[in-house]
């Protein structure tokens, strides 16, 4: 064993994976993937059907061992982890298939402390309080005493959830947490996994066929292509419609907007007509902006102030600066606003006298 394969590096990210590359015959199924997940960080994995999601998922785990690169566990290979020790920093939540456990939800979430437990001992009153501990996190501590094969899917998700929360790990690996779910449940397993990532500081790694999914809970994104190789990167980067497009082979209209403050972005799948009708929908699409002013007219300072309070609820930042050798005034304003409501109050300060306007917009 290597120094490398042992001794942690100083600052190593949770989890991280250099150079990945998988087959399972003649032709790559991923080919140099690179990603590094801290907490409490949310990575999303997207990609069409086939793309190799849940084969990366494997690999990443050491379920399939990687052609070249590896997956690094704090700095640490993961093939030279003992077992024990890597599944008790890493919780693995599968696709909730309908159970025929005759477990009860208690003794399932139980089951999650196996990494902890010696190979004969019985579970400890630590075990038992740590399974509780999950229940209550989770929100299943109500049905502790139900059949895992008498509740519904999306409980039984959840329930999943609290097993591996139950070992206590720093990475929650999820397989397509949400699918097979009805939206009720999607937002609740999606918001209780962001949650849990916030309040107990810990990582996810969560495959999903919804781009909006990650783009709702996800700082981070690894879009897989058809050409095998990946896009990574942070989440609001990386699912623009021109990778989306790459990654699922059709276009795609992503409509932003905002409720109550909080950005929210919803994607559709267009065709040729679709699209082009889905062009007029930009203008009422929010966007950021910079709008650098020039005041070469004093007089018109004050009627761009008013102008400036009618959009003071879409303003972000202001910043004014005379520049008296010339007698001017600079103004620059930070705008987060339907981009009609932009171009408009660009389009009225470029009309005053005496004032230049230009307006610079995010690619966001
Ligand atoms: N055991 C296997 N042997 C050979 N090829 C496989 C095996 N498992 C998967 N593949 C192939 O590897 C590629 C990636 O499969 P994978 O299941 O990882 O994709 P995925 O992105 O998870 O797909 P989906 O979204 O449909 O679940 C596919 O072309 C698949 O046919």
């Amino acid at each position: 064993m290597t120094a490398e394969n042992t001794a942690a590096e100083p600052m190593a990210p949770l989890f991280e994976v250099r150079g990945g590359c998988f087959s399972y015959g003649d032709g790559d199924v991923l080919c140099d993937i690179n990603f590094c997940v801290g907490e409490p960080d949310i990575l999303c994995v997207l990609g069409a059907n086939g793309a190799g999601k849940t084969t990366l998922l494997k690999c990443m785990l050491g379920l399939q061992k990687w052609k070249r690169g590896a997956s690094y566990l704090r700095g640490r290979r993961v093939e030279s982890i003992r077992a024990k020790e890597f599944w008790s920093s890493v919780g693995y939540v599968p696709q909730a298939k309908l159970s025929s456990f005759a477990y009860t939800v208690g003794e399932m979430v139980l089951l999650g402390r196996n990494s902890h437990i010696g190979g004969l001992s019985m579970p400890k009153e630590r075990d038992r309080e740590a399974a509780r501990g999950a229940m209550e996190l989770a929100g299943v501590s109500d049905l502790s005493g139900r059949l895992c094969s008498r509740i519904s899917g999306g409980e039984y998700q959840l329930v999943l959830i609290a097993r591996a929360l139950a070992a206590e790990p720093r990475l929650l690996v999820l397989d397509e947490p949400e699918s097979n779910l009805d939206f009720k449940n999607q937002k609740r397993v999606l918001s209780t996994i962001s949650t849990l990532c916030k309040e107990r500081g810990i990582a996810a790694i969560l495959n999903t066929h919804y781009p909006e999914h990650a783009m709702d809970i996800a700082q981070r994104a690894l879009l897989l292509l058809p050409d095998r190789s990946a896009i990574y990167g942070s989440a609001a980067n990386v699912l623009n419609e021109e990778n989306l497009k790459r990654a699922f082979e059709i276009d795609v209209y992503i409509h932003r907007f905002k409720i109550g403050g909080r950005a929210y972005a919803s994607i559709l799948p267009v065709d040729g007509e679709e699209k082009r009708q889905t062009e007029r929908l930009r203008e009422m699409e929010t966007r950021i902006a910079q709008i650098g002013i020039i005041v070469e007219d004093p007089d018109a300072a004050e009627k761009i102030n008013k102008l400036l309070h009618e959009y003071s609820e879409f303003i972000i930042g202001r910043m004014g600066m005379p520049y008296r050798e010339r007698n001017i005034s600079i103004i620059s304003v930070i705008i987060d606003a339907p981009n009609e409501k932009i171009s408009a109050l660009s389009g009225k300060l470029g009309m005053f006298p005496g004032v230049s306007a230009k307006t610079v917009y995010s690619k966001l």
